[in-house]
């Protein structure tokens, strides 16, 4: 079933298109990832999606209603953990979770358990006490996890919840999340990190200045490459290396040096190793080190836009 459905979705902001046409949909009980650069309009659609922002055209409906008509009831199923940390300093860990609970209505036990089982969730449990001021960046953000998700929404909406926090938080972050999509929740994910989207998202829309340019599971991006093989070699002379050379043998595409390192990207049909080999060794460039390398998001990315993912 599709929890959230989105067709020729328009934002501007005066002059500038911050969303252009988006069309989409996420399937309950999955982690649905948007993956772009800053700038991309992640958050844009975003906002709309959890009626922060009204959109300008198109149609968007989550749990088969319409987001304007029917705000109220989506959004006691919706969970919204914000890109900016939106939690009260000088209140406990509990406090702040209990705030966010009762304005769903909980109160009494009820309140309290909920409370209880979304700080264990983040891991928070034994600082619940401790007022949220003195916690690491890490925990902040995974308070702020827990008070997007204690009245246990179906749909949990995620703005780079990782963003500038150490990686044993992030591992934390990350696996919590994979524990919430067994529980049964359908996540919408916004990264720029590809390492994230590739390891959680079951589904990725790739987004680049306001626009969806590809959408698909991680192997199904993969294989829009046409250049699919891509090698991998180590030189100790890469001076040697003559460019030229590689570029006539056939399949090869592209030829990338950093460093030591020459990446070799040829189409997928043709069989070249023995000639790209050939061609080194009679240069005299001297391999030390050759691999296949399996193509990323990075890739797909660059490939589609001509333009790396990370600034
Ligand atoms: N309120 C606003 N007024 C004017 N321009 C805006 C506004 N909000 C966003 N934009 C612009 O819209 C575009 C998309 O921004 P958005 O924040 O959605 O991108 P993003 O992919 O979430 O990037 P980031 O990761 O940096 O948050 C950007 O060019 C941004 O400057």
């Amino acid at each position: 079933m599709k929890i959230v459905e989105v067709k020729g979705l328009y934002k501007n902001f005066k002059e500038l298109i911050a969303l252009k046409n988006i069309n989409l949909s996420v399937e309950e009980g999955e982690i649905f990832g948007l993956l772009g650069p800053n700038g991309a309009g992640k958050t844009t659609l975003i906002n709309i999606l959890s009626m922060v922002k009204r959109k300008d055209l198109g149609e968007v409906k989550i749990m088969s209603k319409d987001i304007e008509k029917a705000s109220m009831e989506i959004k006691s199923k919706l969970g919204v953990v914000p890109q900016e940390i939106a939690i009260f300093e000088e209140l406990s860990a509990y406090e702040n979770v209990s705030f966010f609970g009762s304005l769903y209505g909980f109160k009494g036990k009820e309140l309290n358990d909920k409370v209880n089982q979304a700080l264990k969730f983040v891991g928070l449990e034994d600082r619940m006490k401790d007022k949220s001021k003195h916690f690491s960046g890490g925990m902040k953000r995974r308070l702020n996890i827990a008070c997007g998700i204690v009245h246990e929404p179906k749909l949990v909406i995620m703005d780079e919840p990782t963003v500038g926090i150490d990686p044993q938080s992030r591992n934390y972050i990350l696996e919590s999340i994979k524990a919430l999509k067994a529980k049964g929740t359908t996540i919408i994910y916004t990264t720029h990190y590809m390492e994230e989207a590739e390891s959680i998202c079951d589904r990725i829309a790739i987004i680049d200045r306001g626009d969806i340019i590809a959408l698909g599971t991680k192997e199904m991006l993969a294989n829009l490459i046409e250049e699919c093989s891509t090698l991998q070699v180590t030189v100790r002379e890469i001076s040697k290396v003559e460019e030229a050379k590689l570029l006539v043998v056939k399949g090869v595409e592209r030829v990338q040096f950093e460093g030591n390192v020459l990446t070799i990207y040829s189409r997928r049909e043709v069989t070249n190793l023995d000639q790209i080999i050939a061609v080194l060794i009679q240069g005299g460039a001297e391999l030390t080190d050759i691999h296949m390398k399996e193509l990323n998001l990075e890739d797909v990315f660059l490939n589609l836009t001509g333009r790396a993912l990370r600034d």
